[in-house]
């Protein structure tokens, strides 16, 4: 049976998957040299002063090998000359301590490269990170059932995280781009055509290096599903919660050979890549050689001629060495710039995405207090990319002070209400109305601010109590007072009080002294947030199901005493609990077909009547 997820083509953001293709592997690269500016932006944002000094000292060092090359030049000729019966020159001791002092310079001076390159890498990883964190946030909750988001998502956090080499690529360049036109220079003042052999060897390995480095790119970009399903068989493999079925069901080794046939594969096609780059690097590299050898027999046949100086082939050799190792790497950095670039297009992407559900600018604020409610209007709501219908033509009003429970059989879109209400999502057609006007004209977050919503999978946060609570409301800073009466009100006060370290104690147990709770005590705790916060209109999506029937009983006593004066919507199956509500809502495939109190909806017969017949004569 396709799960919903499959079902999916679009959901709620524009994803284009711009797979790599093998052929169009040029085309793709260079489109991918635009991604460049945009993480130089990032770079730069990360650290502006420790940009400056890493690359001013990068370029510094360029010059040194170039300054050591010519100081040697001079002090080789200079012993030559005492071999033919000729004084020094004059500060040739001073050449032989300046040549020193820049091998010194080049010492002190890689090492506070590495250094600011780390600092760098430190703050572009952190700034990336938390704008990462932050475009998540801001996206809808649709994407996240999207598995092209979640690829996507996962691309653009190893690329948040995974960049130190990219930076340090990106000094590199600079200082090998520098150090090999210096040298070039040196070689054209002695000739051009030394610098047009070495290009001609190295220009073959370059173009071999970035072919392969894109074909692996692109089989890392086809891999990202299979490694998305590795890491979730890993993760089920050992999860708190996964562990008891695993043992009874006898899972582990099922798990485990299914994790094995997904490596086995990447392994594969991974081999398969490399065998082909050892070949093809090899040839290229043989190609190379000949380029330099051809240059380095070049001088020594001029200089037997004696056009050259030893100190003149010394420096001649030096900087062939250099130029080509320097352009070399010159270019398989720029080719690695360009590869990282690739990956960027998805960390990119992804800060491009923008959300459906849009913050109006300078929205209205929700009244206070709200004077009419809500009402939705002829909606109708289809989840993004399906088909189906959810909501039909639905119509429904809640308005102050009024307690309303939303019953239906299960799918039937009682949470799909909720989401709407919230304004996770937008109607697809119709219109839900605040007070009269569009909840669309209304600022996004004020909006939020006044609703307080418990959902039946509500998080279970391994922070300490306090904090569980204190999530419910982080926007204002809250007292002692406040958390232990929502505390009291939601029935989490007792399942404190049992703990050892109280409202301090960690709860869970990723992190060290954490105690988990039990389903109906994790319940209470969250209640206890919907209760913290100071809204308008309070949400409870079967949020009280772990509980046993007197504490649900409990919480809702207190819930309705909480709730005096305000909009509260609660949606259970449980009809001890619905009944208490002032109105009860019954949606059936997507419209409203009864409502009334509890002794209307019995007189009338319908269908409330029979679920509650049903639920009462199972208890008899
Ligand atoms: N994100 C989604 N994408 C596509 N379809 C969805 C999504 N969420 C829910 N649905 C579908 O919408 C229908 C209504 O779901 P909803 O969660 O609103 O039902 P419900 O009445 O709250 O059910 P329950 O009592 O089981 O909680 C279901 O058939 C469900 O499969």
């Amino acid at each position: 049976m396709p799960s919903k997820i499959d079902e999916k083509k679009d959901c709620g953001t524009s994803v284009d998957e711009a797979q790599p293709r093998e052929g169009g592997a040029w085309a793709e690269r260079i489109r991918a040299l635009k991604n460049v500016p945009p993480v130089l932006h990032f770079v730069w944002e990360s650290g502006p002063s420790v940009v400056f000094w890493n690359i001013t000292i990068r370029i510094v060092v360029a010059f040194l090998p170039v300054g050591i090359g010519i100081i040697g030049r001079f002090i080789i000729d200079g012993v030559n000359r005492l071999r033919m019966q000729q004084p020094l020159p004059a500060h040739f001791w001073w050449l032989v301590g300046s040549e020193m002092a820049l091998a010194v310079l080049t010492g002190i001076l890689t090492r506070s490269v590495d250094y600011f390159d780390n600092l760098l890498a430190d703050r572009y990883t952190h700034h990336v990170s938390v704008e990462v964190m932050r475009k998540a946030a801001a996206l809808d909750v649709t994407v996240y059932e999207d598995p092209v988001f979640y690829d996507r998502l996962e691309r653009a956090r190893v690329q948040a995280t995974d960049r130190l080499a990219m930076i340090q690529q990106m000094g590199r360049l600079i200082q090998q781009s520098v150090t090999a036109i210096a040298f070039s220079i040196v070689l054209i003042k002695y000739s051009p055509f030394l610098l047009l052999l070495l290009v001609a060897g190295i220009l073959p390995a370059f173009l071999g290096e970035s072919h392969f480095a894109f074909l692996t790119y692109a089989k890392n970009f086809r891999q990202t599903p299979l490694r998305r399903q590795m890491d979730y068989l890993r993760q089920v493999g050992g999860s708190k919660e996964a562990a008891k079925e695993l043992k009874l069901f006898n899972l582990s080794e099922y798990l485990t050979n299914r994790f094995s046939a997904l490596s086995q594969t990447i392994y594969e096609q991974n081999v398969a890549l490399n065998r082909r780059r050892l070949f093809w690097g090899g040839i290229l590299a043989i190609i190379g050689q000949l380029g330099y050898y051809a240059a380095y027999g070049y001088s020594i046949w001029r200089t037997i001629q004696g056009r050259y100086s030893i100190g003149d082939l010394t420096l001649i050799t030096t900087a062939i060495m250099q130029a080509m190792g320097n352009i070399q790497q010159a270019f398989s950095t720029a080719s690695g710039v360009a590869d990282q670039a690739l990956f960027l297009t998805d960390l990119l992407a992804f800060f491009e995405m923008k959300p459906r559900v849009q913050n109006k600018e300078g929205g209205f604020k929700v009244p206070r207090p709200i004077r009419h409610g809500f009402e939705f209007r002829n909606v109708s709501f289809t989840y993004p990319g399906t088909e189906r219908r959810i909501l039909k033509n639905f119509n429904f009003f809640l308005e102050p002070g009024e307690r309303i429970a939303l019953i239906g059989e299960n799918g039937q879109g009682k949470t799909t209400v909720v989401k709407l209400i919230t304004r996770l999502y937008d109607p697809s057609e119709g219109q839900i109305l605040l007070d009269g006007v569009d909840l669309r004209e209304y600022d996004l977050d004020d909006l939020h601010a006044e609703m307080g919503v418990i959902f039946q999978d509500f998080m279970r946060y391994e922070m300490t109590a306090r904090e569980n609570i204190a999530v419910g409301r982080v926007e204002v800073p809250h007292t002692e007072e406040e958390i232990r009466y929502a505390a009291e009100k939601s029935l989490a006060a007792s399942v404190v009080g049992k703990l050892h370290g109280g409202y301090e104690q960690m709860l869970g147990r990723r992190f060290e002294g954490g105690v988990d709770l039990s389903g109906g005590e994790w319940q209470r705790i969250a209640l206890a947030r919907a209760y913290l916060r100071d809204a308008q209109l309070l949400i409870l999506d079967e949020p009280t199901a772990a509980l046993d029937a007197r504490s649900e009983l409990e919480v809702f006593e207190r819930f309705a005493e909480l709730t005096e004066g305000k909009m509260a919507l609660l949606i259970s199956h449980r009809f001890s609990t619905v009944r208490m509500a002032d109105r009860i809502v019954v949606l059936e495939g997507g419209r409203l077909v009864e409502e009334g109190n509890h002794s209307q909806l019995m007189a009338l017969g319908g269908r409330y009547a029979a679920m509650f017949e049903m639920q009462a004569a199972s208890y008899r």
